[in-house]
């Protein structure tokens, strides 16, 4: 008996970065029976199916929504609540519907508007200054802080459904709700795009501060290279608490400043700030790269991990590492770590000739 997925079929409507990246993670980890990809831009479809992150694309919005038990919506924020306006007339009641915008308020009030039943707002805290479907990958995902802020309407099955959904695709989900997550990523992100900015407007005329500017400008301002309209309607869209958070910074400044002239507090916000700094958690990551990797939908039988890894090693193929993906009553898949691509090739045709089903990434 093949596992039983998640989901049925999956809707990932904007098909760039983070929702390229959900479309693997479902795929790769055989979570959705059928991913659809849906995009007002032709290009983005054409090359998303190309990358295999879905099965299926979709331009225009139709009835055809209506088989969907799940729907991301991973557009820009701005585009978020015209986007969701655009679906909602034909989604299915039951659907669980999230989104993975980085402000969560004017989203969770639009869906609201709208009536949206089992929506539940989401914001996945992993992303790139690179942007577009070709920089997706299931693997930015994996062990990243996923941020749930459900509203007064989410019902608890759909808060339950979605922390299944984070959990699955490998990331750790944390509640919270949506005002103090905005207030949060005000500090944590749209402080930091807004200051990247401004240091990089102060070397902009100047070449000679360009030819210098070595890791540590490059470090503090890589966020200046996300997509500008992009990026500007991200800190618009919470711009209250944005301001809240400059106010701090300013503040912060000026004592750094002051403490120019008095050395034992410079040293004492130093010394805070390289413990604050050292301490960030690491996002761990598989060690190999993905295109190493192998995942295999394991059946409710017993000894099938052990079938897999017997074929493999009697065929010389060495597995690194091993990681059990999603294991449920139905069974689950689990990720192989293999030394190379040909190692990846080679064992998918032997478990493929078993009968396995598999998907590289
Ligand atoms: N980039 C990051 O680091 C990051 C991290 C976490 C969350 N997010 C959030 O994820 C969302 C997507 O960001 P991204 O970086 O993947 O952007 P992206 O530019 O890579 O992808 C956005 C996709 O949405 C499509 N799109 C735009 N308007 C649309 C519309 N009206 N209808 C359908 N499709 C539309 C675009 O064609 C594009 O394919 C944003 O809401 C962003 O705030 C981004
Ligand atoms: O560029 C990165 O590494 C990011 O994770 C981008 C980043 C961030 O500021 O940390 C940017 C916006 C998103 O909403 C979430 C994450």
């Amino acid at each position: 008996m093949k596992p039983a997925p998640l989901f049925e079929t999956a809707v990932i409507a904007g098909v760039g970065l983070i929702g390229g990246s959900v479309a693997h993670g479902l795929r790769g980890r055989f979570l959705a029976r059928r991913v659809i990809g849906y995009d007002a831009n032709s290009d983005a479809l054409r090359t998303a199916e190309a990358l295999g992150a879905i099965d299926e694309a979709r331009a225009t919005p139709g009835p055809w929504l209506n088989g969907a038990d799940l729907v991301v919506l991973a557009a820009p924020v701005k585009a978020l609540p015209k986007l969701a306006a655009d679906l909602a007339p034909h989604l299915n009641p039951k659907a669980l519907v999230t989104d993975v915008g980085s402000v969560k308020g004017p989203v969770a009030d639009a869906l609201a508007q709208l009536g949206v039943r089992n929506f539940v707002p989401g914001h996945p805290m992993a992303g790139s200054e690179r942007g577009g479907v070709e920089h997706a990958s299931a693997a930015l995902l994996e062990n990243a802080i996923w941020v749930l802020t459900p509203t007064d309407d989410t019902p608890l099955p759909a808060l339950s459904r979605a922390r299944t959904l984070v959990e699955h695709l490998g990331a750790a989900p944390v509640v919270m709700p949506p005002d103090a997550h905005d207030h949060l990523v005000a500090t944590i992100s749209h402080l930091p795009y807004l200051a990247s900015l401004a240091l990089t407007h102060m070397v902009a005329r100047d070449e000679r501060l360009s030819l210098l500017a070595a890791g540590g400008f490059r470090d503090l301002t890589r966020v200046a290279s996300g997509d500008p309209r992009m990026s500007r309607d991200m800190v618009v869209e919470n711009k209250e608490a944005l301001r809240a958070a400059l106010v701090r910074f300013r503040r912060e400044l000026e004592r750094l400043e002051a403490d120019l002239d008095a050395p034992e507090e410079l040293l004492a916000a130093a010394h805070e700030g390289k413990r604050t700094r050292d301490s960030l958690p690491v996002v761990k990551r598989s060690l190999l790269p993905p295109k190493f990797d192998l995942v295999v939908a394991v059946p409710d039988r017993p000894n099938q991990i052990g079938a897999v890894t017997q074929a493999l090693g009697a065929a010389g193929v060495n597995i690194k590492d091993i990681e059990v993906l999603a294991i449920r009553e139905e069974g689950g898949a689990i990720r192989l770590g293999l030394e190379s691509v040909e190692d990846v090739a080679s064992a998918r045709t032997l478990l493929e000739g078993l009968g396995f089903e598999t998907r590289g990434r």
